[in-house]
This record gives structure tokens, sequence and C-alpha cells, in this order.
């Protein structure tokens, strides 16, 4: 990390300490300290002026950043973990800082998108949760693409990847993108891999409706049960992380279906199933894999394949998804950057199935081996929800379907005509949509975290003095 010369008062010897990273249980990092001591003082500082020059070659580190700090997320300590557990180490590491506390929604997003100077920084820190990533990375990508005249409405443009990476210091209620990718929600961790330069490339999926773009997702994209979960757990937010407990049990009571069709382009190429049992993991393997993906030939029309059903949820994992609720995750065996999405569609059952299914997420069962789970790796998918009209008019693809959304508009207003069009709405990265019909499509590596991927256990578990937490 740095390297730090100390003057002995009264002595003739040379002193410094290196202060390094030490890798703890359960995926954390440490700060560790070593002093060197030397009779000789000169050679001293020139072990100090060595270290110094080594630690300049490395590029890949960041030596300015762009901080925002959410104060109102998770359990509003935003500002006090950067404050006290992450900027004294920036400070240490020679980090310079421009530090942005958001005053309100969007803040931070539309920052990056018109004022801030990118190019005085190697990279943006966000302090917050899954939502305050989510203005990040929409910040960023708008900013990405406008100086390059890319029209973001339509879903087949190719986006340009952004070049500046993203660190996140977990203070949110889930944090799910930071657990995902670091393997542990901690501060000092999340600060640590920021100062050695890690670099994990990550998918985005794009949102669309009718041609418009609505959103960019890199976690979970969640129809029915954690759609529902999040609606409902928006107006507890002064329970804190707690509120989506109490939620989940709710909604898991409700038991509430949807009708839809959901048609997707399944992967090709080297991308495994995400019922294999890989798992996304850093190093050698993990790069050579990235070396291979994001070949896919252009679609298909022949190829999109069509499900028709009511779905008690349907979730489109494009990482893992692990958190500290479910430390396998929705998808155990996705990868972060393939360029391809999980999808899991969860068919109408009996409570006490689905609470199966559901406790699957947290145990080490497979919770894609049941007959009402069906799941595919897909590029890109779309769902449309079934609306009150005759079961002819449901071949409505997506085009018509803004003359759908009048039709349910009418049913809505008057149910007298004896339907009950029932809407989940869609939960993108912790945030919700206000379009139920979406067309999906993933963006393969489009942005860059300060992160490595979770590491092999056997990296680290056998090292002989695991630091006391
Ligand atoms: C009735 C028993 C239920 C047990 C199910 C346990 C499974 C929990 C799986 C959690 C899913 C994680 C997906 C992450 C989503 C986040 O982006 C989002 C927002 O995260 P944030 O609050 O902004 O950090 N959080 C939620 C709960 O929707
Ligand atoms: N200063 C602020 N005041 C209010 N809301 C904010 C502020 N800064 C960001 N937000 C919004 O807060 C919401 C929740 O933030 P998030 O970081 O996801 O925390 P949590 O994990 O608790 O949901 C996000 O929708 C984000 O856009
Ligand atoms: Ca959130």
């Amino acid at each position: 990390i740095s390297v730090r010369e100390e003057d002995e008062e009264n002595s003739s010897r040379g002193r410094d300490d290196v202060m390094y990273v030490e890798r703890c249980r359960q995926h954390r990092w440490r700060c560790a300290e070593v002093t060197f001591t030397c009779s000789d003082v000169a050679l001293c500082q020139r072990w100090v002026s060595s270290i110094r020059e080594q630690l300049v070659t490395i590029t890949s580190r960041p030596k300015h950043l762009l901080v925002y700090i959410n104060p109102y997320g998770g359990k509003r300590q935003g500002k006090r973990i950067y404050e006290q557990k992450v900027a004294p180490l920036f400070a240490q590491a020679g980090i310079s800082t421009d530090v942005i506390v958001t005053e309100y929604a969007n803040h931070a997003r539309d920052h990056l998108r018109t004022e801030a100077e990118l190019k005085n920084f190697d990279g943006v820190v966000c302090v917050g949760g899954d939502g305050m990533f989510s203005e990040i990375i929409h910040g960023l990508i708008w900013r990405t693409q406008i100086d390059d005249g890319v029209d973001t409405n339509c879903p087949d443009e190719t986006l340009l990847p952004c070049s500046l990476r993203i660190g996140i210091i977990p203070a949110g209620s889930t944090d799910c993108i930071c657990f995902a990718t670091v393997g542990t929600n901690d501060p000092v961790t999340s600060a640590l891999h920021i100062i050695v330069g890690d670099s994990q490339p990550i998918d985005v999926c794009s949102v669309h409706h009718n041609n418009t773009f609505l959103r960019y997702s890199v976690s979970l994209l969640g129809y029915g049960f954690y759609g529902d979960v999040l609606t409902d757990s928006e107006r507890k937010r002064w329970m804190g992380p707690a509120r989506y407990d109490f939620s989940g049990v709710k909604m898991f009571l409700t038991h509430h279906y949807y009708e839809g069709t959901v048609s997707y382009l399944p992967a090709r190429g080297i991308v495994g199933t995400p019922r294999d049992a890989t798992r996304c993991r850093s190093g050698l393997a993990a790069e050579r894999e990235r070396g291979q993906i994001c070949l896919f030939v252009s679609e298909n029309d022949s190829e999109w394949r069509t499900v028709r059903g009511k779905f008690l949820a349907i979730n489109a994992a494009s990482m893992s998804c692990a958190c500290p609720r479910s430390p396998k995750g929705l998808s155990p065996a996705a990868h972060l950057a393939n360029g391809t999405t999980d999808l899991i569609l969860v068919r109408k059952c009996s409570r006490f199935d689905f609470l199966r299914h559901l406790l699957r997420h947290t145990s080490k069962d497979d919770q894609f081996d049941l007959t009402f789970v069906e799941v595919h790796r897909v590029r890109r998918f779309r769902f449309t929800p079934r609306h009150c009209q005759s079961d002819s008019d449901l071949e409505l693809d997506l085009q018509e379907s803004s003359k759908r959304q009048i039709f349910s508009q009418i049913c809505r207003d008057h149910p007298a005509c004896g339907c009950t069009p029932t809407y989940s709405s869609w939960n993108c990265d912790g945030e919700i949509l206000t379009h139920t019909a979406i067309d999906v499509r993933v963006h393969c590596q489009l942005i860059k975290l300060f992160a490595r991927g979770i590491e092999e256990p056997a990296v680290f578990e056998d090292v002989a003095n695991p630091c006391a937490i």
C-alpha cells in the first residue's frame, strides 16, 4: 500500500514502516504493517525510495478519485464509514480525492452526466448501496455515449465501454453488487481493492420499452416476487435494511402470480450453463475465459424462444446476486463478464413449493432443481404482461404494446369488465421500473470495477496467521 520513513529521535538507526494487504477470512482484506530497522540510515532511506519507485511504476493504481457519498442509504452511515474507514487509507496510499456528499436522489448521476471534470480522475468511488451504484453507472454510461453520439434509445446500438473504473464502498441495505464482485461487504476491503488498482469488467443490461431507454441493470432484474418486495419495502425505509425481511415475508404470504410472455435469445459459444457447478472466480482461468467471450455472431430472429404462463417470479441475474442474505446468490453460476444473463422463471406453484425454492437461495441445494423452475442463459429477452384481452390478442409483440397499455388502462378504469389485471413491477438493481413490458439486452463488459472477482478460498485459507477481526 505504502511505505513511511520513521524518524527515531536520538538514534542512529534507520526505520521504515511498510503497509501491505493481508488476506483474512471470508474474502476480507486488512491493512497490515511491518517495520524494518537498519543501523545504516542511508541504506534505510534507499529501501524507502526503492519501494516508492516501484509503487509509482504500477500504473493501474489510481491517484485521483472522484467520490460520491449517499448519506441517506442503508443505516445512513455512508459519510461516517467513508471518513473513518476509507479516507485515512486513501491518504496513506497517496490518493487525492474530490468528495461530494449527495443532497438529493440523482444528484450523483446528474453531476457525472453534465458537470464532473472526468479527465482529472482515474476512477469514481461510490459510497452507498445498489441504488447509489446505479446512479453512478447511469451518469458514466450516458456521458460516454453522448461524447460519442450513440443513440441510447435504440436497443440495438452498440454501446461504448466506460474507461473510468468504479469502486464500491458498501453503505447500503443489500449491497449485492459489492458482495458479488468482492466476496464481502466490508468498506476496508473495498478501499484496498481500489488502492491496489484491481480491475474487473462487468456486463450491463440495457432495459428498453418501445424503443425508449428506461434503465441499465448489472445485478437483478426481477418481476413478481422481487418487484413486489421492493415496492412494498420502499414505503418502509424507516426500518432500514430490515424492511426487506418484513416485505419478503409479507409478499411470500400474499403469493401473487402474474401472467405474461417471456421470449429470449439463448446464449451461444463457450458460456456454460446456469446449472453447471462452475463459479465465477478470479485468476488465470477466468482471464482466459474472458478472452473467449463477447464473440457472439449477430442475432438471428429464428432463435428466439417463447415461454408463456403464470409466474410467481421472473428474475434475470446478470451476476450471481450473492449478498449476506443469500451467500450463493440467485444464480450461483452466473458470470460477471461473459455477455449473458441468467433468466430464472418460477411458475405458479403452492406456497410450500415456493418456500422450498426461496429457502434454497440460502442453502447448498440446487434452487433450479424443481419442476416449476426453469433457467436459461440468455443474451437478450423480452417480457410482455398479459392484459385483459382475448387470447388471440396475446400474440402481440413489443411494437404493439403501446396499444395494449391503452387497453389495460381501460380495464383498470372499468373493473366491471370482470378482469383483474394484476401487474407487478420490475426491480432493477433495487430501483422500481415504471414499465412492465420491457426489452433487455446484455452489453458485454461495458463497465469496469475496482475489484477482481471472487478469489478461490484455497488462495488464502492456508495462511498461517489469519488476522483477528
Ligand atoms: C420468505 C423467505 C425469503 C428468503 C429469501 C432470501 C433470498 C434473498 C435474496 C436477495 C436478492 C438479492 C438481489 C439484490 C437486489 C438489490 O439490488 C436490491 C437493492 O439493494 P440495495 O438496498 O440498494 O443495497 N435489494 C433487494 C432486496 O431487492
Ligand atoms: N442525498 C440523497 N437523499 C435522498 N436520496 C438519495 C440521496 N442520494 C442518493 N439517493 C437515493 O437513495 C436511494 C437509496 O440509495 P441506496 O444507495 O440504494 O441505499 P439502500 O441500499 O439503502 O437502498 C437511491 O434511489 C438513490 O438514488
Ligand atoms: Ca436501494
